[in-house]
């Protein structure tokens, strides 16, 4: 493939697909283009039926869809929710599965994990259970908490199980197919989309209630602990005087984008280790002095009963000193995301190629593309995260093509270089730093405190992509033995 840019006409529009590394990034920082068509279609399909969140002004329009996103990317979020995740890890991680029989005292995330707990491991504690499932709702759990606080899914225990249903056919829902549709899973997304704005509506009066410091009932006890952007969006709703409901399908989309490429990609992440136990241990010993798992004996206690583990975890060491566990992170990113950017042209633009890129074709000079208004551009990053002219034998696993080290000090850094699986610009993702945080001391504790081993023979069957709305989701799922490493 040696094109750089294809179009095709759908609805009376051009829409150029880009697959040019050198082009992509100037797109990005092109102030030609706007990502408001994308934002409103999403919308709709989060059930903005009558335009409230769409039809704002501009400047309040900038407030909302921009301006209180961006906050998510800027500190004090970044340090505050990454400190709150790292508590939640330290204690959910060794709830990863709690050896529970009865589904009554399981967690949320193991609820609909089919764990079955298993006699025949020895003195080490053991059980089964769907990977997916389990991982998609331990992040998703961790995540919401994070941003939205505890009481959100103490409220609405199936809240996150109603967006799986809904992302499931969001696509479908996001070109226009209707709610009676014979189509299956579409009825049933509409109806989870139904009932999550429903929550979203009690929850956003519940946080009014208790911003004004009266009582908001025994669902919603205490709010403090919503994060800082979580309260200005609400505050900013109120302001602008949109009700619950009108503000929910808002709420919606922040509460999808926040989880379902996390959850995923985490998934694919610990998949990728756990089938190459060489790398694992490798990583193992990395984190080896920012990770510890143990389990505090009764000498150490002093209660007659056995304590469940503990995690130490260090994040600022992970970041700056474990480049084969963040170059897995990345490596994972190019394999198992393949999102897009979508812009609208706000005027015409003429794009060219690198030298570097021609490089890479069979070219002999940089060709330029005229691009013009209201036309729309795809940036289509998972095309070329898969190109072989980039990356050599694509479908291969190699953290150590993300690995890059200085020739004076030797001293070894993970980089991204030419993918954006976060897209970028004005419009790219903006939990993109808290969601490295959070994957990156999610795996490393997940690595420290389980081994997962796969039901049939040595080696997990890596399962096939499905198509998805964001990140791939896997076409099955994996069902695996876990079992407590401490
Ligand atoms: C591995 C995890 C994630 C991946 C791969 C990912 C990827 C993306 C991509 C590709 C976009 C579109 C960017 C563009 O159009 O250029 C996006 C948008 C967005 N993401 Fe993420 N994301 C992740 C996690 C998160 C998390 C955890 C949050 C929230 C804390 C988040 C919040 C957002 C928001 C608010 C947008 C919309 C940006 C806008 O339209 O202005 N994402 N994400």
């Amino acid at each position: 493939m040696n094109a750089s840019v294809f179009g095709s006409y759908m609805g009376g529009t051009k829409h150029n697909t880009i697959v040019s590394p050198s082009m992509i990034k100037s797109i990005m920082q092109s102030k030609a283009t706007t990502s408001a068509p994308l934002v409103n279609r999403a919308l709709k399909a989060f059930g903005d039926d009558l335009g409230s969140l769409r039809d704002l002004n501009t400047t309040d329009y900038q407030v909302f869809h921009h301006k209180l996103p961006n906050l998510l990317m800027r500190e004090p979020f970044i340090t505050e929710a990454s400190e709150t995740t790292i508590q939640l890890l330290k204690r959910e991680v060794p709830n990863f599965v709690t050896f529970c029989r009865s589904v009554v005292d399981q967690t949320l995330w193991e609820r609909g994990s089919d764990v079955e707990v298993v006699d025949d491991n020895g003195d080490k504690p053991a059980c089964e259970a769907n990977l997916f499932d389990l991982v998609r709702g331990f992040i998703g759990n961790i995540t919401t908490t994070t941003l939205m606080g505890q009481a959100i899914l103490e409220a609405f225990p199936s809240l996150l199980d109603d967006l799986w249903v809904l992302d499931n056919r969001f696509p479908l829902l996001a070109i226009g197919v209707p709610r009676w549709a014979p189509l299956p899973g579409v009825p049933a997304a509409y109806a989870a989309r139904d009932r999550i704005l429903n929550s979203l509506a009690a929850y956003q009066q519940a946080f009014l209630q208790w911003d004004d410091g009266i009582d908001p009932g025994v669902k919603f006890r205490d709010l403090e602990d919503v994060s800082e952007p979580l309260k200005q969006r609400i505050r900013t709703s109120k302001n602008l005087g949109l009700s619950p409901r009108s503000s929910a399908p808002g709420h919606l989309s922040l509460l999808w984008a926040m989880n379902v490429n996390s959850s995923n990609i985490a998934f694919w992440y610990l998949v990728r280790l756990y089938n190459d136990p060489t790398l694992l241990e490798e990583i193992r010993k990395e984190i080896s002095p920012y990770v510890k798992a143990h389990r505090p004996s009764r000498e150490e206690t002093g209660f007659p009963f056995e304590e469940p583990p503990r995690i130490s975890l260090n994040l600022k060491g992970l970041l700056d000193s474990c480049p084969l566990l963040k170059a897995s992170f990345y490596e994972t990113l190019r394999l198992d995301s393949a999102d897009m950017s979508f812009r609208k042209l706000t005027s015409d633009l003429t794009i060219t190629e690198s030298n570097e890129d021609v490089t890479n074709s069979d070219r002999t000079k940089p060709h330029s593309y005229k691009v013009y208004k209201g036309e729309s551009l795809i940036l289509h990053h998972g095309v070329l995260q898969n190109d072989s002219r980039y990356f050599s034998n694509p479908s291969q696993f190699d953290p150590l093509r993300f690995i890059i080290t200085d020739p004076e000090t030797g001293e070894k850094k993970a980089n991204m270089h030419t993918i954006h699986p976060f897209g970028g610009g004005m419009s790219g993702c903006k939990g993109r730093t808290f969601a490295e945080r959070q994957l990156l001391a999610f795996t490393a504790a997940m690595i420290v405190m389980w081994d997962i081993e796969p039901m049939d023979g040595s080696h997990f069957t890596v399962p096939r992509h499905r198509q998805s709305s964001g990140a791939y989701l896997p076409k099955n799922d994996i069902r695996v033995r876990i079992i407590a490493r401490v």
